[in-house]
């Protein structure tokens, strides 16, 4: 039996034990749409249908895949008006509270519980956010589960609001990432991400869960002078990473993207940090176009099974000789603007020649073959089942973002129906969240005898979020393959 305080991933699909998730939040409900766009949500939200009818089935199936006997039990109860759906809040007392399915909330509670924790996070907060003096002082006097919840809505109990919401704490990806026995926190590129970020290093410093890690948790900070650089030579030594970008995909093997939201100085940082403290031997640094609909990797590829991937095909070999067709490259200008570069760096090899992998598919080929001893041809399921258009429709819908509950079992959404029936094309199952959960209910299934299975969430509400249930979820704790 693992312990509360366990941590360790060493791939995407060994089977999941533990993890952080954050249930949408009444911030969410505030969103208003001229500020949509710079919380980097693309709409406003119905909160209540986002909760009822979408997360909550993710959290149910969560807690039936890591914690049965935690949800079985009461599974009849926590949906009756009368219960007002106290047990998926953490500031009540039936709330799921479990040691699996962790919510920060429940977490954030419980340090601040500690004076000086407690002088520091709300001083931290309310500098970062500029608040009055005086409003610091009221909120030393909330109590502790209250102040948790406000710290992250921005919401006073008397309806007052006092910090804008941060409604991407939902995508718990991307705050940190598990890298063997080490946790890499983020540094975010994006402003409406700061917060989190702050209230997480408290979680990860503090808390009694990660207490053995803390020489093990990795920071990844400016250069020393980065103050003193004019913006234009700032603006070129960014150091920001965001936990979307990077996939422990095997237990010698990282990837890091380099994208809208992971800067290239960063990407450098990590290398140095995995090889001098020997946590991995190989890091991949994925280069991808710095555009919003991409925004990570983790939007443009997932991995299913050892063998078997979802790829976004405009990246694919395929999809990028297509884009280029006669063009002659020799000409110069732009060829494809979807071409990948993609170089991995070996611990002890020479950083000035990386071995580089044209396409993806070849990078992921050999993953799958050379880190995870597939013995099987890989497969890739291709964005739309790659039928034009829909390869990007549904990557935008994050067809390409599953979460794997273990190895060939995964979760996506149910609006990307080519891209389903590109998973029926190699044979895997696919389920309706709900149809699902009706037969865990039921006992007619336990998760331990499901296999091969993409299981479809509603997402009408989620994906208007632009993340999907690999982002919504920060992995700690996975078996080894
Ligand atoms: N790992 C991910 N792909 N996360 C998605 C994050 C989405 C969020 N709205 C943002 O723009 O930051």
């Amino acid at each position: 039996m693992e312990n509360y305080q366990d941590i360790h991933v060493s791939s995407e699909v060994g089977t999941l034990r533990r993890l952080l998730i954050h249930s949408p939040d009444e911030g969410i409900g505030k969103v208003i749409p001229t500020k949509a766009q710079d919380w980097l949500f693309e709409d406003i939200v119905h909160l209540d249908t986002m909760r009822k009818k979408e997360y909550d089935l993710y959290l149910k199936i969560l807690l039936y895949f890591l914690d049965y006997n935690k949800i079985h039990s009461v599974i009849h109860k926590i949906d009756l008006p009368e219960n007002e759906r106290h047990f998926y809040k953490p500031d009540k007392e039936k709330y799921f509270n479990s040691d699996k399915v962790i919510e920060p909330q429940a977490l954030l509670s419980s340090l601040l519980d500690e004076k000086e924790l407690r002088q520091r996070m709300i001083a931290s907060v309310c500098a970062h956010e500029g608040t009055s003096y005086l409003l610091q002082e009221e909120l030393m006097e909330l109590e502790s589960s209250v102040l948790a919840r406000t710290l992250i809505s921005g919401i006073l109990p008397d309806k007052r609001m006092i910090f804008p919401p941060i409604p991407n704490l939902i995508f718990t990806r991307d705050i940190g990432i598990t890298v063997n026995d080490h946790i890499l926190l983020n540094k975010p590129k994006k402003k409406a991400r700061t917060r989190e970020s702050i209230l997480m290093k408290y979680i990860f410093f503090n808390h009694s869960m990660f207490q053995n890690y803390t020489d093990k948790i990795i920071e990844i900070t400016d250069p020393e002078d980065f103050f003193l650089l004019d913006e234009e030579e700032q603006e070129k030594k960014l150091v920001t990473i965001e936990g979307g970008d990077v996939m422990m995909v095997a237990p010698n093997h990282l990837l890091v993207g380099v994208s809208e939201r992971t800067s290239i100085h960063a990407a450098s940082k990590v290398i140095h940090e995995m090889h001098d403290r020997n946590i991995v031997e190989k890091v991949t640094i994925v280069k991808i176009p710095a555009k919003r609909a991409y925004m990570h990797i983790d939007t443009t590829f997932t991995q299913v099974k050892r063998d078997m991937w979802v790829i976004f095909g405009s990246f694919s070999k395929e999809g990028l000789k297509k884009e280029k067709g006669d063009f002659i490259s020799s000409l110069g200008g732009s060829k494809s603007e979807n071409e990948l570069e993609i170089l991995q760096y070996v611990k002890g090899e020479d950083y000035n020649t990386p071995i580089r992998f044209n396409y993806l598919e070849d990078l992921l080929n050999d993953i799958s073959v050379n880190d995870l001893k597939s013995e099987s041809p890989t497969k890739f399921i291709y964005s739309g089942d790659n039928e034009f258009p829909h390869g990007r429709r549904e990557q935008w819908t994050d067809s390409c973002n599953v979460l794997a509950l273990k190895e060939g079992v995964v979760i996506g959404y149910d609006r990307n129906d080519k891209t389903s029936n590109g998973f029926k094309k190699q044979g895997m199952n696919v389920i309706k969240a709900a149809d699902l959960l009706d037969q865990l209910i039921k006992e007619e299934v336990h998760p331990n005898d499901i296999s091969n299975t993409l299981i479809l969430l509603p997402s009408a509400e989620l994906s208007r979020a632009r993340g999907g249930s690999h982002c919504m979820s920060m992995p700690i704790l996975r078996d080894h393959l």
